[in-house]
């Protein structure tokens, strides 16, 4: 058995925002994860997003492969991601959708007549987690004591590659010798992801040491009406290690599970390098300046392979 982990709590509607912050800076260091509330996203959207989500997983297989992934838009079947790409199994068992910015019209929708307001529920959703997140971004900066509107101006919340992820674990699973996961071991790659469960306990683990061998793994509960945001690998860049971008996973289920990841990169176009904050003579940059796409595209080619 793992332990279950004591994650901060942030409250995004505190007038206290120096508070937040300092919460939000010690999170980020102890953890790299902590549940956020108070975050404006109805608890009646919710639900009815969980619901949509699980209308489409319910159609017939040739149903979503006539959506199948396009420009990182739309459907991806069980086994066909591999997050741990140092795993030799055939692939972690979650199918997922989804949607990206929603202005630039790559996006991929079922059709009204089988799923109506499936879109206008995922067009909500999209819009009112990138406002929360957006604002959570915010005190980001000021945690680490920059101007609360720094990553606006180094344009990475304009037009920030957003994107929604509907996700579905089977309770069935083929039954193999292979070690399979949900999802098996990764960090996200972003800068922040904010994540609902359907409540399903004991599945979402964390690793708070990732070059500790052996690896210790403990449990993320799910908090009722509560996103569990964790940082992402761009950020952790940026604050050179500062800010932990923790390795995550989901373990098999023998249970049926639902949830929803919403990630938030920065603009395509922007880079992402060591704050001067985060760096001095005795801890010089870890890592080279990146163009966000750049980055992006290496990383989802590693994870699908192509
Ligand atoms: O479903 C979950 O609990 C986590 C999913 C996840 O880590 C991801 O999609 O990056
Ligand atoms: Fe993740």
């Amino acid at each position: 058995m793992s332990e279950a982990l004591q994650l901060p709590i942030v409250d995004l509607s505190s007038p206290d925002c120096i508070s937040t912050a300092n919460a939000i800076r010690q999170a980020c260091m102890d953890h790299g994860f902590f549940y956020l509330v108070n975050h404006e996203v109805e608890e009646e959207l919710l639900k009815e997003v969980f619901e949509q989500s699980s209308k489409f997983f319910s159609l017939p297989v040739e149903e979503k492969m006539k959506l199948a992934k396009k420009n990182h838009r739309g459907y991806t079947a069980p086994y066909a991601e591999k997050l741990d790409t140092s795993l030799n199994t055939k692939g972690d068992s979650k199918e997922s959708f989804y949607i990206g910015p929603l202005a630039d019209n790559l996006n991929q929708w079922p059709l009204e007549e089988d799923l109506p307001s499936w879109r206008s529920t995922m067009e909500t959703y999209h819009k009112k987690v990138l406002c929360a997140g957006t604002r959570l971004i915010s005190l980001i900066a000021l945690a680490l004591k920059l101007d609360e509107d720094f990553f606006e101006k180094v344009g990475a919340l304009n037009e920030p590659l957003a994107f929604s992820r509907m996700l579905h674990y089977p309770g069935d699973l083929d039954s193999s010798s292979e070690e399979i996961y949900g999802a098996s071991a990764h960090s996200d790659y972003g800068m922040i992801t904010l994540l609902v469960t359907d409540g399903v306990p004991g599945l979402q683990q964390v690793c708070r040491e990732k070059s500790k061998k052996p690896q210790v793994w403990e449990d993320v509960p799910s908090m009722n009406g509560a996103f569990i945001v964790n940082i992402g690998d761009m950020m952790e860049r940026w604050t050179n290690c500062l800010f932990r971008s923790t390795l995550h996973r989901v373990l098999p289920p023998g249970q049926e599970r639902y949830s929803v990841a919403f990630f938030i990169n920065p603009n395509k176009d922007c880079i992402v390098e060591c704050l001067e904050s985060c760096c001095s003579e005795s801890c010089p940059p870890r890592f080279l300046p990146i163009r966000c796409l750049d980055y992006l595209e290496e990383r989802l080619r590693l994870t699908y392979g192509s």
